[in-house]
Order: structure tokens, then C-alpha cells, then sequence
């Protein structure tokens, strides 16, 4: 051990813990040295156990709660520890609005240099269980039997999630979870005659590897997408002959093939095996259909409180030209181009431009327009054409803005920028650049989106003007 360094490992510490990371974990200090313990919360003393330490920083795991918090709760899930995704169930609903308005502000101040931003308090759910729309299972093997389940953490556990503890996942939506039910049964029914069978499991590519299942909570509509390796499977047909008789209903069944590296969900094809290629939900009077690759919020409740927050800040009177960047299947555009003059979609995946073509045609909108690329190349060349945009919507994925889309909103001076991003820290990263080229980040609402995890989307306001004093 360094004779310097203040811990050695498997020391148990008390530590009072004062702040939460960005990624859900307690963080106190222990003799000026920062100690993260997941599973912790702000106000917390606990009794932790050390298992590593860098220059900067140590982490430990939670042995006791000596003293717990006032917003600690026990998590109502069993697999809680296990699984690692809702890394805030042990912390109280309110409290953790409160925690993710502290996240938010933190990194606008942090990382873009913006203290003083006008953060309004997270909106939270009236009933903050069963919220998703969307679930990917990880297919993998215990005991001889296929499971369905997450990952624990950043590693290749396989945390099955209907075994210990409640039947599925808290935070997806019921249906969903017996659907999955099924499909584990039938993995074991008919599975074992595919390239590979269950004995191959540890091979690198597993023949069966997720289970997307999505679900219009409008429209009631059902969507199975069972991803495999391209093999032929002769259980294949027997498979989704009796999933369609013990859930009926189903709207889509999809075998989609992905014989790439692990880590990417979906390949390129998909095999239609039964029903529809896609399905259809409802967002405040707008239809929306979505395949299997498309980009769709996965909490529909929250995603309406989202969508008209950004509708109020770019404060539409009929007259607008409006750019909806990283557009998807259009959601947003749509939104706006009841509002707009005429609204432009960017978005890069060619299977959500077309979904978003269909969609406006859907809804009777003709003053919406889908263009597929990165952003990062049409914006700037919508701009050398002359286009001059009151109002752009930016809606990153979690990496936030290329440098080129951002310089071309600059470039155009786009009077109204509203931002709706999923991750905090990328989103200061780009609120900060565009502060210091002359945009005022007017207010910003979190929103959560995502209850239990360490996860809060926001929806920013911005207007171009004089920088602000940073
Ligand atoms: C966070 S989603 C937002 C989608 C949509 N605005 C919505 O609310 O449903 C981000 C979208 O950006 C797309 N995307 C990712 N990188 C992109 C890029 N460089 N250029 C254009 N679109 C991109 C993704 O395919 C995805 O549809």
C-alpha cells in the first residue's frame, strides 16, 4: 500500500455521506479523499467496506446504514442490489426530484460554467412504477434453462428477472412483463434445437441474444422483437404459433438477425414471423408508428409534459420555420407543425425518416418535411443554402451535439434554441458552448423521465442574445 494513501483496501469506515454522482452512487470523504458507496444517499452515515482506490478517489461498498438518511426508504425491489439499474430505489420518491435538480444544476455549473441558470424543480410522476414503454432483455442461461434478465452493472451477470423476488421488472409496463413470461417459457419449449442449443451458451455469439418488447400504452398495441444469429431455427414457427395463442392479440412479431458484436442490440434484418412490421401509439391526438429500430421515448406519461414544455419555450404563433434536429419517427416536428409555418426533421437512422414521413401523412400534416443524415452535416448544409430557422429543437442522443450542428445554429443565429437532452453532463458541455457564442440559457425543466434510475431529461430554453457573464 502507498504510505501516503489514507485507506487500505477492505478497511471498514464510518463516512457521513454528503453528495450523489451522476451515476446513482453516495459520495462522503474520508480524510479529504472522496469515497464512493452505491447504494447511498446524501445525509446517510454508513458503515462501508474499501475495495479499491486511485489517486483521487475510493470506492467501498455499503456493509451498514448506521445512521440513515430522513429520504431513505427500503427498495421495494428484491433483485435491487443484483441488478444495479434502479440505483435510487432505496431513496424516497421527492427526495429524489430534489437530488436530480442538485445533479442538473451541478453539472450546468461543473462542466459548462453556468451557475445562476434558472432550474425549475423536476417534474415528477404522479405514479412512479410500471412507467416504461420498452424493455430490452438479455436472453441468457442458468441452471440448464434460458432466462430473461438484465446485466448486473457493467458486467456480463445475468440478473434474471423472474426469479427471487417479484414476477418482472418494477419500471416496465405489465403487460410487457408477462409477455417476457412467456417468451421465457418458449425459449425453453422450443429453443434448444437452434445453431448452438442452450449447451453452446458460452460460445462468443449466443444463438438467441435479447428480447426487445415494446408497447403502444394508447393503442394497447404489442411489439415482440426476438433478436438471434442468423441460423435456421426449427422451432422457429412452433415458437410464435403458440406465443400468439397464449397472448393474444400481439400486433407484431419480428425475428430480427444480428450477427455482430456484442453490444449493438439489432442488426439490419428483420423477419416479419407474424402480424404487422410495426405499431402505432397516441401522443396528445398525434399517431405515431414505430419499428422495431426506430427511436421512441419510453416513458409516454413523462413525455408529454416533456414535449409541451418544449412546445411553451419555442413559443410558436403559426409563423415559424422550425428545424427539429435528431427528429426520430417525427414526434417532436409533429408536435410543432401544428403550430408552425413549416417544420424540417433531421435524423440519421433511414427507418425513423420513414416512419416520420408516414406519421405526418398519419396526422394530415403537410407543412412538416424529413430529411435523413447527421445533423452535424445537414444543418450546416441547410444553412449554406440560406436557410434562416426561428426556432431549432436540438434532441441529441446521450453524447449530446456534434461540434458542427452547434456551430451552424450559431452561424444561422437562430433566434429560439430549445434543447431537450437525456444526459446532464453533455448538455452543460454544449449550454456552455453555446453560451459563450452569444445564447442565454433562459431556464431549464427537468424532467423525470425515468424514476428510480439516476437518469433526468431536460428541456432547456435558450435565446439569442448578449452572453451572459460567466
Ligand atoms: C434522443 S432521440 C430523440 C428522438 C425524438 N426527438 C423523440 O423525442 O422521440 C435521438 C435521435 O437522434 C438520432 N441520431 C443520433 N445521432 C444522430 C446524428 N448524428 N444525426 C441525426 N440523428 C441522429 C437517433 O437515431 C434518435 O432518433
Amino acid at each position: 500500500m502507498n504510505k501516503e494513501f489514507p485507506l487500505k483496501k477492505m478497511e471498514q469506515i464510518e463516512l457521513s455521506i454528503t453528495g450523489l454522482t451522476h451515476a446513482g452512487e453516495g459520495v462522503g470523504r474520508y480524510r479529504g479523499l472522496a469515497v464512493f458507496v452505491p447504494e447511498t444517499a446524501p445525509g446517510d452515515t454508513v458503515l462501508a467496506e474499501v475495495l479499491e482506490w486511485k489517486k483521487n478517489y475510493a470506492r467501498a461498498r455499503l456493509l451498514a446504514v448506521k445512521k440513515p438518511s430522513p429520504g431513505r426508504r427500503p427498495p421495494r425491489c428484491a433483485r435491487f442490489s443484483a441488478c444495479g439499474g434502479c440505483r435510487l430505489q432505496h431513496v424516497d420518491y421527492a427526495e429524489q426530484l430534489h437530488l436530480k435538480t442538485g445533479l442538473v444544476k451541478d453539472s450546468l455549473a461543473r462542466i459548462g460554467g453556468l451557475s445562476g441558470v434558472a432550474v425549475r424543480d423536476t417534474a415528477g410522476m404522479d405514479n412512479p412504477w410500471h412507467y416504461r414503454n420498452k424493455v430490452v432483455l438479455q436472453v441468457g442461461e442458468r441452471g440448464g434453462r434460458y432466462r430473461l434478465g438484465f446485466y448486473a452493472g457493467d458486467s456480463h451477470n445475468l440478473v434474471p428477472i423472474f426469479q427471487d423476488g417479484p414476477g418482472g421488472c418494477l419500471l416496465v409496463d405489465r403487460d410487457l412483463n408477462e409477455v417476457a413470461k412467456v417468451i421465457e417459457n418458449l425459449l425453453n419449449k422450443y429453443g434448444h434445437g437452434a445453431p448452438g442449443g442452450i449447451n453452446d451458451w458460452k460460445r462468443h455469439k449466443p444463438f438467441f441474444r435479447h428480447v426487445v418488447l415494446r408497447k403502444g400504452f394508447f393503442t394497447g398495441e404489442i411489439m415482440v422483437v426476438l433478436v438471434t444469429g442468423g441460423g435456421q431455427w426449427p422451432g422457429e414457427k412452433a415458437f410464435t404459433g403458440e406465443l400468439l395463442s397464449q397472448r393474444s392479440g400481439l400486433t407484431s412479431v419480428v425475428r430480427n438477425i444480428n450477427d455482430g458484436p456484442a453490444g449493438v442490440i439489432l442488426g439490419r434484418e428483420n423477419r416479419l414471423l407474424a402480424g404487422r412490421k410495426c405499431i402505432t401509439d397516441r401522443l396528445d391526438h398525434l399517431t405515431f408508428r414505430i419499428s422495431p429500430a426506430s427511436f421512441y421515448q419510453v416513458n409516454p406519461v413523462q413525455t408529454l409534459v416533456l414535449y409541451r414544455q418544449a412546445l411553451d419555450y419555442a413559443a410558436l404563433t403559426g409563423r415559424e420555420t422550425v428545424v427539429d434536429a435528431y427528429s426520430g419517427v417525427g414526434t417532436i416536428a409533429l408536435f410543432l407543425a401544428r403550430r408552425a409555418k413549416k417544420v424540417y426533421g433531421l435524423e440519421v437512422v433511414p427507418g425513423a425518416v420513414g416512419d416520420a414521413r408516414l406519421n405526418a401523412v398519419l396526422n394530415g400534416i403537410d407543412n412538416a418535411e424529413f430529411h435523413p443524415g447527421a445533423v452535424e452535416e445537414r444543418l450546416p448544409a441547410l444553412a449554406a443554402c440560406g436557410l434562416r430557422p426561428d426556432v431549432v429543437v436540438l434532441d441529441p442522443p446521450r453524447r449530446g451535439c456534434g461540434r458542427e450542428a452547434l456551430e451552424a445554429v450559431v452561424k444561422m443565429g437562430v433566434p429560439r434554441v430549445v434543447y431537450v437532452s437525456c444526459d446532464p453532463g453533455t448538455l452543460a458541455r454544449d449550454l456552455g458552448y453555446l453560451a459563450g457564442k452569444g445564447y442565454r440559457v433562459e431556464e431549464v425543466q427537468p424532467v423525470d423521465m425515468f424514476p428510480w434510475t439516476q437518469h433526468v431529461e431536460c428541456v432547456v430554453y435558450l435565446a439569442w442574445g448578449l452572453p451572459v457573464s460567466r
